[in-house]
């Protein structure tokens, strides 16, 4: 991904770490997060309307291990004097589930986000609200972390592409079950 707009954006602080995790802790994050996630069907769209096909948890007591993985998520995505949320979002995107372009909500979240990306590839497309033009795919491996910050965050939408959709420098990215495990920080009180 090496344009100049990916660039900036990675100076404001939005990166792809390619390999995050390893493959016995990517069985470890699902087997982990499975049986909260197969209680529920799959929802057909969010209250918003940007995500569909989908199931979702939010959880906050890990086991040890998985413990020490999100550890290591938070501590190289998020800056040490802005509070996290302790609750980590988990999504479960079914092979045909989508996410249309959306900002997280500045009330709810603050100036990070960080996902690791489970089970599928997928292609997260950032476009600037200012100027559509200026737009961008990301290649989301399995196993890989994605940190959103600065302008990444602010002033561009972000989406997961649907299947039909999915394709990477013109090679089709097959989109398969996909578990997002995401932790945020909180927004800073106005001061
Ligand atoms: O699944 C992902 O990695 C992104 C999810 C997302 O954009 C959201 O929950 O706001
Ligand atoms: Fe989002």
């Amino acid at each position: 991904m090496p344009s100049g707009l990916w660039r900036r954006l990675q100076a404001g602080g939005a990166a792809v770490l390619r390999g995050f995790v390893g493959e016995g802790e990517e069985a470890l994050l699902a087997r982990e997060v499975e049986p909260l996630l197969r209680r529920r069907p799959y929802q057909d769209q969010h209250w918003d309307g940007a995500i569909h096909k989908y199931r979702e948890t939010e959880r906050l007591h890990w086991s040890q291990e998985s413990r020490e993985i999100l550890q290591r998520v938070r501590d190289v995505a998020f800056p040490p004097q802005v509070p996290q949320l302790a609750q980590v979002h988990v999504l479960d995107l079914d092979k045909t589930g989508y996410i249309k372009p959306h900002i997280d909500s500045v009330k709810f979240c603050g100036c990070t986000i960080a996902g690791l990306s489970l089970l599928s590839p997928s292609v997260m497309r950032l476009v600037s609200e200012q100027n559509p033009r200026d737009c961008l795919d990301l290649l989301l491996e399995r196993r890989s972390l994605y940190i959103l910050r600065g302008p990444a965050r602010y002033e561009f939408t972000h989406e997961i592409l649907k299947d039909e959709e999915s394709f990477f420098d013109g090679q089709k990215i097959p989109r398969e079950r996909r578990i997002s495990i995401i932790c945020r920080n909180l927004p800073l009180p106005p001061s």
